[in-house]
């Protein structure tokens, strides 16, 4: 059995994490800045998260449950001797996202030689018992530089009453980076109520987020509380506002200005606390060009932007975020994944993005069964072949397109085309859930794309 009074073995390489599976007690590393870089199971059981959620969480965050940085000094709730080798013992009241606190002891050292500043954590439930399994909180899965610079943004700005404007492509994680943002934030004992402007027309739209009184419109048989208020304390995540119709736009507008809000048909003005994160995958720049978006909303909705990249562009994501969803799909036992899998996943473009991938490993952990992931496990939504290296999204029509001697395909910004939704849709029998599943989008986004593509030529 290892133990931290000896020198523990060569823990973070490219292959740390599979050293530290050795350790059968719950372990974790972290570095000089007191964030976890690498996890064993036993750990992920015992804090009730995967091994992808713990990456990158702060020493407050994984003992406290309080995302952000570790706030250094006394404040820090690892009191560590200094000298390599030398071990600390403490116990603590460990509470995880829900709240919940547990008693844990933490036995801790610097790991010496190459890797000085690194932090060996064992980890020792007080009471004896294991962790008993709490549904997971959201966490945002990524160590690529880019996705750290995002989480860095977002968790400064999460405390202040900004409103924050998500920017990215379909399925790269907009929503849960909003999770993420509501989280960190004051209000994160609130609630966090999400409002999806592209399924709702624009009168639903008025009445989910303002409410109505009774005898507004046929059918108000009664009052109902609108969204803004639902949210009170908390934050409000309105998706795609793109989506949004100019009318209501004009009204959201007043509503963030005024920061009160009027139920439809009601007389009173009622104040609303709620702080307004939204988030579309349109260039809503653009669409103020057209006169398709309220430029007095944009600039309101874009006083902090957060650009989102897509996976295609931080492919070091892309084996972090595989392990996780293979343990979210039950597939723990299925880890790491072969070389010839990760090769195969990093050498592709995903079109949908995170969601393209997870839809991918849940189908890869079920084919697999008890026994590991292999490459014939892997089933692209696309036909989309190996990486094409590309700054410019799948949104434009392939370079040399003007070349062609009849019109290029019409394309959507997943790359979605006519024949690839017609493919999908024909494939599932015409089932829509299904043919997003197929195409790695959402069903609300093949939804769109179908409305779109309907209305052009
Ligand atoms: N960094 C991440 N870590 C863990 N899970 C993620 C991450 N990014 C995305 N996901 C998961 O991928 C799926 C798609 O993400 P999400 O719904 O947040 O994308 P989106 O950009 O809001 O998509 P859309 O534009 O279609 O609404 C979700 O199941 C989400 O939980």
């Amino acid at each position: 059995m290892f133990s931290l009074h000896q020198s523990p073995p060569p823990l973070v390489h490219p292959d740390g994490e599979q050293v530290i599976e050795l350790i059968p007690e719950p372990f974790l590393i972290l570095d000089n800045a007191h964030r976890v870089v690498a996890a064993n199971q036993a750990a992920a059981r015992l804090l009730s998260q995967t091994r992808g959620m713990l990456m990158g969480q702060g020493c407050q965050e994984l003992l406290f449950g309080r995302p952000g940085p570790c706030p250094g000094g006394d404040a820090c709730p690892l009191t560590l001797q200094s000298g390599a080798g030398q071990v600390t013992e403490q116990r603590v009241e460990a509470r995880n996202h829900q709240g919940r606190s547990r008693p844990l002891k933490i036995r801790m050292s610097r790991v010496a030689g190459d890797a000085e500043g690194l932090v060996g954590l064992q980890l020792l439930a007080e009471n004896g018992t294991q962790a008993h399994k709490e549904k997971m909180p959201a966490r945002v899965v990524g160590r690529s530089q880019a996705m750290a610079r995002l989480m860095h943004v977002v968790e400064r700005v999460a405390p202040t009453s900004a409103t924050v404007l998500l920017l990215g492509e379909s399925g790269v994680g907009k929503e849960r980076v909003a999770e993420h943002l509501h989280r960190c934030s004051e209000r994160a004992d609130g609630p966090l109520v999400v409002v999806d402007c592209s399924a709702l027309g624009e009168q639903l739209i008025e009445a989910e987020l303002f409410g109505y009184e009774k005898g507004a419109f046929t059918g108000a048989d009664r009052r109902k509380i609108g969204l803004f208020e639902a949210a009170q304390g908390g934050t409000l995540f309105i998706d795609e506002v793109g989506e949004m119709p100019l009318a209501m736009q004009s009204k959201l507008l007043r509503a963030l200005e005024a920061s009160r809000i009027r139920r439809v048909g009601g007389t009173d003005y009622i104040d609303v606390d709620a702080r307004v994160v939204a988030a579309t995958h349109r260039d809503l720049g653009a669409m103020v060009a057209r006169g398709e978006f309220r430029e007095d909303l944009y600039y309101r909705l874009a006083a902090f932007p957060v650009d989102i990249p897509p996976l295609r562009e931080r492919r070091e994501d892309i084996i972090a975020l595989a392990e996780h969803f293979l343990e979210e799909a039950g597939g723990a036992h299925q880890l790491p994944l072969a070389r010839s899998v990760a090769e195969l996943l990093t050498d592709y473009q995903f079109p949908g993005n995170v969601r393209e991938l997870k839809n991918i490993i849940g189908r890869a952990a079920i084919l697999a069964g008890p026994g590991p992931v292999l490459p014939e496990h892997i089933a692209f939504q696309s036909r989309q072949g190996p990486a094409v290296p590309s700054t410019q999204d799948a949104f434009d029509v392939p370079s040399g397109a003007d070349a062609l001697p009849f019109p290029p395909p019409r394309r959507t910004r997943n790359g979605l085309t006519r024949e690839r939704i017609r493919a999908a849709l024909e494939a599932s029998d015409g089932h829509r859930s299904e043919a997003a599943q197929r195409l790695g989008v959402s069903e609300r986004t093949l939804y769109r794309h179908l409305q779109r593509l309907s209305s052009g030529p």
